[in-house]
C-alpha cells in the first residue's frame, strides 16, 4: 500500500478515536520530522475540518518529504504554527514513532521535559515520543501520555515495564494489515505475543469430564513454609486450591501442620521433620506419586537439600522463591539435566541471582535467553509478567494492577500455577506448558483487577486475592 495512503488511512482512524475521547476543544499538535509527524499533521487537518481549534508546533526545521507536504497544506488551510501549546486543552504527540534511533538531545529534550509539566491531557501517536520501540526504555526522556494509540501491531516496548510510566491507557488502532502479510514476516505463530483473555480462558480446565474422579484431576504436591514463613505456605495452598486441582498435598515443617489443616481442611498436610530454626529438614515421600510439584515459598535456604531432592525427581516442577535461591547456588544451568518440565517464577531480584550475567536492557530478551540457557519455562514477575520457553516463544500479560505489589501475592501464583500444571499433566492435555503458564499469570492478575473494584488498590492483600480467583473466572465465563 502506498505510504501516503497508509498515513491517510491511519490518521483518519486516529482522528475518529480522538473525537470520541475528547470532543471539540482547543488542540495542540506536536510535529516531528518523520512520518509520526506526518500522521500528526493529517490528524491536525482532520480535526480542523471537524471544528476543533487546532495549533501546530514543531521543533524541527527539516522534514521528510511527505511530512513537509502535509505541513505546507495545513498552513495553507490557515492552521497556525505556534511556539507554545500551553493554552490548549489537549496535546497530540507526533514527535517520534518507531523511527527514533538515538538518545534525545536538546532542544527536544527540554521541550519534552516542559510538556510533561503541563498537566494537559496528551495522546501519543503510535508510542510516547522518546520510548525505544522494542525495549520500552526512555532514550533520554519521553512524553508522559494520557493515552497511547498504537498503530497496527502492538509494539513490544509498550508491553515492557519501563514504558509503563509513560504510556497511560494504551489501545490499538487497527488499520487492516492483511494477516497474510503479518504471517509472511513473523511466521504463523509470531514469537512475541500478547496474552488475551480469550486465549487465557481457553487453556483453563473449566469443563470437567462427567465421569471423572479426584485422581484424574491432578495431584499437586506443594513443598513450602517454615516457622518463620508460615503464611507463605498457607497462601501457596490457597492458590493451589483455587486452581481446581483434584488432590492437594502440602509438605510443611511439622509445627505448621495444625495451622494448615485448619485453614485447608481438604488438603492432605504432610508434617516433615524440621531443623532447629523450623525449616523442613527431611522429605520422606515417594515423589512419583504426584502429577506435579510446586516448591519454594517460605522454605528458607536451610531447606536447600530438599530443593535438590526435588530437582533430582522426574516430576514436572514449579520452582519459586527459596527454591530459586537454592537453585542459584547450584547454578541455573543444572536444570538442563532435569528429566521433566520445569517452570521458574522469579521476581527481578531472584532473576538476577539466578542469571547474574543477564543483560536486562530488554526484559523480554533477557527472559528468552534465560529460558534457552536452562531449558525451563521462565516467568519473570513484575508489573508486566513476561514468560518465555526454551524454543524462544515469548508471552506478555498486558493487564495487571499495582495492587498485586504485595508480600504473599507471588506465593498465590505459585500454588495456582502448580495446580494448573498438575491438572494438565493428569489430563494429558494438548495445551502447551507455555499456554498454561500464561493462563496462570493472566488469572492471577485478573483476580487482582476484580478485587480492586470492591477493595481499592490498598485492599488486595494476598489472602483477599485468593478469594477473588474463582469469581474472576466466573465473571469471564459469563461474558
Ligand atoms: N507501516 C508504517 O511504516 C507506518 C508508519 N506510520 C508512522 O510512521 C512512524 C515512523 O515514521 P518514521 O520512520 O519516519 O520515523 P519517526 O517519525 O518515528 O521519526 C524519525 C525521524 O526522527 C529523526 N530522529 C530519530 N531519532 C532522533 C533523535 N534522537 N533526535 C532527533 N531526531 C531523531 C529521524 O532522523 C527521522 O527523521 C510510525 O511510528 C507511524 O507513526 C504511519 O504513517 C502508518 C504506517
Ligand atoms: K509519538
Amino acid at each position: 500500500m502506498p505510504v501516503a495512503a497508509l498515513m491517510e488511512k491511519v490518521a483518519g482512524k486516529l482522528s475518529d478515536r480522538i473525537v470520541q475521547l475528547y470532543p471539540a476543544c482547543k488542540v495542540g499538535i506536536l510535529v516531528g520530522s518523520g512520518h509520526n509527524g506526518g500522521d500528526a499533521l493529517v490528524v491536525a487537518r482532520e480535526l480542523h475540518f471537524r471544528g476543533y481549534e487546532v495549533q501546530v508546533f514543531s521543533p524541527f526545521s527539516r522534514f521528510k518529504d511527505l511530512t513537509a507536504t502535509h505541513l505546507q497544506y495545513a498552513k495553507s488551510l490557515g492552521i497556525p504554527c505556534v511556539e507554545d501549546l500551553q493554552s490548549c486543552d489537549l496535546i497530540i504527540d507526533g514527535l517520534f514513532g518507531f523511527g527514533l534511533t538515538r538518545e534525545i538531545e536538546d532542544p527536544i529534550l527540554s521541550l519534552i521535559h516542559q510538556v510533561n509539566t503541563w498537566q494537559i491531557p496528551l495522546i501519543s501517536i503510535d508510542l510516547p515520543s522518546g520510548l525505544e520501540t522494542d525495549t520500552g526504555r526512555a532514550l533520554g526522556t519521553a512524553i508522559r501520555a494520557t493515552h497511547t494509540l498504537c498503530l497496527g501491531l502492538w509494539k513490544l516496548g509498550l508491553l515492557q515495564e519501563p514504558a509503563l510510566e509513560f504510556v497511560g491507557k494504551a489501545e490499538l488502532i487497527d488499520f487492516d494489515i492483511p494477516l497474510a502479510d503479518i504471517f509472511a514476516i513473523l511466521g504463523e505463530s509470531p514469537q512475541n505475543q500478547r496474552v488475551t483473555s480469550t486465549w487465557a480462558m481457553s487453556a483453563l480446565p473449566l469443563e470437567r469430564p462427567a465421569s471423572t474422579h479426584k485422581y484424574k484431576m491432578g495431584h499437586l504436591l506443594l513443598i513450602c513454609g517454615s516457622e518463620r514463613y508460615a503464611g507463605g505456605a498457607l497462601l501457596t495452598g490457597l492458590g493451589g486450591r483455587a486452581s481446581g486441582v483434584g488432590m492437594l498435598s502440602i509438605a510443611v515443617p511439622n509445627s505448621l501442620k495444625p495451622m494448615l489443616s485448619s485453614h485447608l481442611p481438604e488438603a492432605l498436610v504432610i508434617g516433615c521433620p524440621e531443623t532447629e530454626s523450623g525449616a523442613i529438614a527431611q522429605l520422606d515421600l515417594d515423589l512419583t506419586a504426584f502429577d506435579a510439584i510446586a516448591c519454594g515459598p517460605g522454605l528458607t535456604l536451610e531447606a536447600a537439600d530438599i530443593v535438590r531432592q526435588v530437582l533430582d525427581s522426574d516430576r514436572p516442577l514449579v520452582l519459586d522463591a527459596d527454591g530459586l535461591n537454592a537453585l542459584a547456588k547450584l547454578g541455573a544451568e543444572t536444570l538442563k539435566t532435569r528429566q521433566a518440565a520445569t517452570i521458574l517464577t522469579p521476581h527481578l531480584g531472584e532473576f538476577k541471582r539466578l542469571f547474574p550475567n543477564a543483560d536486562l536492557t530488554c526484559r523480554a530478551t533477557a527472559v528468552r535467553a534465560a529460558a534457552a540457557a536452562t531449558t525451563a519455562i521462565v516467568l519473570l514477575k513484575g508489573a508486566r509478567i513476561a514468560i518465555a520457553n526454551p524454543e524462544g516463544e515469548l508471552r506478555i500479560n498486558p493487564e495487571s494492577t499495582p495492587a498485586l505489589a504485595r508480600g504473599g501475592s507471588g506465593d498465590v501464583l505459585t500454588g495456582l500455577l502448580g495446580g494448573l500444571l498438575a491438572q494438565q499433566i493428569a489430563a494429558q492435555s494438548q495445551i502447551s506448558l507455555l499456554d498454561m503458564t500464561q493462563t496462570a499469570a493472566w488469572w492471577h492478575a485478573q483476580a487482582g483487577i476484580l478485587a480492586v473494584e470492591t477493595r481499592t488498590e490498598l485492599g488486595v492483600d494476598a489472602h483477599t486475592l485468593t478469594q477473588f480467583l474463582i469469581p474472576s473466572i466466573a465473571a469471564h465465563q459469563k461474558n
